[in-house]
């Protein structure tokens, strides 16, 4: 993999929680990875070790205590607040487990969300969300309020906010794990697709070996560093979630 393929690049991450007391937590240690152009990696590990400390670092959300993030081959620690907030609006998608949908605005608000902080032309904004509503099947729902739908039509809007503006990266944070089993399956066939069509990234973290077969590659994390990893190759998704139940199983003998 030559550095011009590779959309995330992190180097040498280490974080330290320090509490009130002053009592030090090394949460992330020395970790290194990288993600290529049309990836799809899950991050997989036990309660507390690391994941969501890593994904909110690899996304610009959290700092790092020392090392090196690269998006696009940009150094994402190097940016001032506007050049960050700008980077996210153009190359970032973000899906959270609780949606974070703003419950005063419609659903169509919430979608234009991304593009109208970005100060794009209303035409160009009304086009690019009937794309998107399109494909998730939501056109009907676009005068609704966030409380007046299901948690799978909600995920489902979240998710066209995540794309709206055509990110290069999408981060996930257990993007299923409020959905019943019908939706969590139906929303990772999604993912699996624009990552696919589209050759959007995505970097996903989740605790559960259904959603993990869906990526392309796992990295196993545990008390802060990545014990192994598994790729898919030319194996079947039903294959490589066999493959992920026995990995797993072996962490637990
Ligand atoms: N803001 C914070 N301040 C202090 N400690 C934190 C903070 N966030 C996380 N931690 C601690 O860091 C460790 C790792 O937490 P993290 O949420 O990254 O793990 P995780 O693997 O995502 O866990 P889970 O699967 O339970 O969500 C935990 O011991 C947690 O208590």
């Amino acid at each position: 993999m030559t550095k011009a393929e590779l959309i995330l690049d992190a180097q040498h991450i280490n974080k330290t929680y320090e509490s009130s007391q002053g009592v030090k937590q090394e949460v992330l240690k020395n970790l290194s990875l990288a993600v290529a152009q049309g990836e799809f990696v899950a991050i997989m590990g036990p309660s507390g070790s690391g994941k969501s400390t890593l994904l909110n670092i690899l996304s610009t959300l959290m700092q790092p205590t020392s090392g090196q993030v690269l998006i696009n081959n940009k150094d994402i620690l190097k940016m001032n607040d506007r050049q960050i907030a700008d980077f996210r609006g153009h190359d970032m998608g973000f899906i959270f487990q609780n949606y974070n949908l703003i419950d005063s605005l419609t659903v169509r608000e919430n979608i234009e969300l991304p593009l109208t902080l970005q100060k794009i032309k209303p035409i160009k904004i009304a086009e690019a969300v009937k794309m998107v509503v399109k494909l998730l099947g939501i056109e009907t729902l676009l005068n609704k309020y966030p409380a007046e739908l299901s948690g799978g039509q909600q995920q489902r809007v979240g998710v066209a906010r995540a794309l709206v503006h055509k990110p290069s990266l999408i981060f996930g944070d257990e993007p299923t794990g409020a959905l019943d089993s019908e939706n969590a399956r139906e929303m990772l066939y999604y993912l699996r697709k624009i990552n696919l069509d589209e050759e959007i990234s995505i970097v996903m973290v989740t605790h559960d070996a259904f959603s993990a077969s869906f990526a392309s590659r796992i990295l196993f994390l545990s008390d802060g560093e990545i014990i192994n990893t598994l790729e898919r190759g030319s194996a079947d998704r039903e294959t490589f979630y066999r493959n992920i139940l026995n990995q797993l199983g072996t962490f637990n003998d």
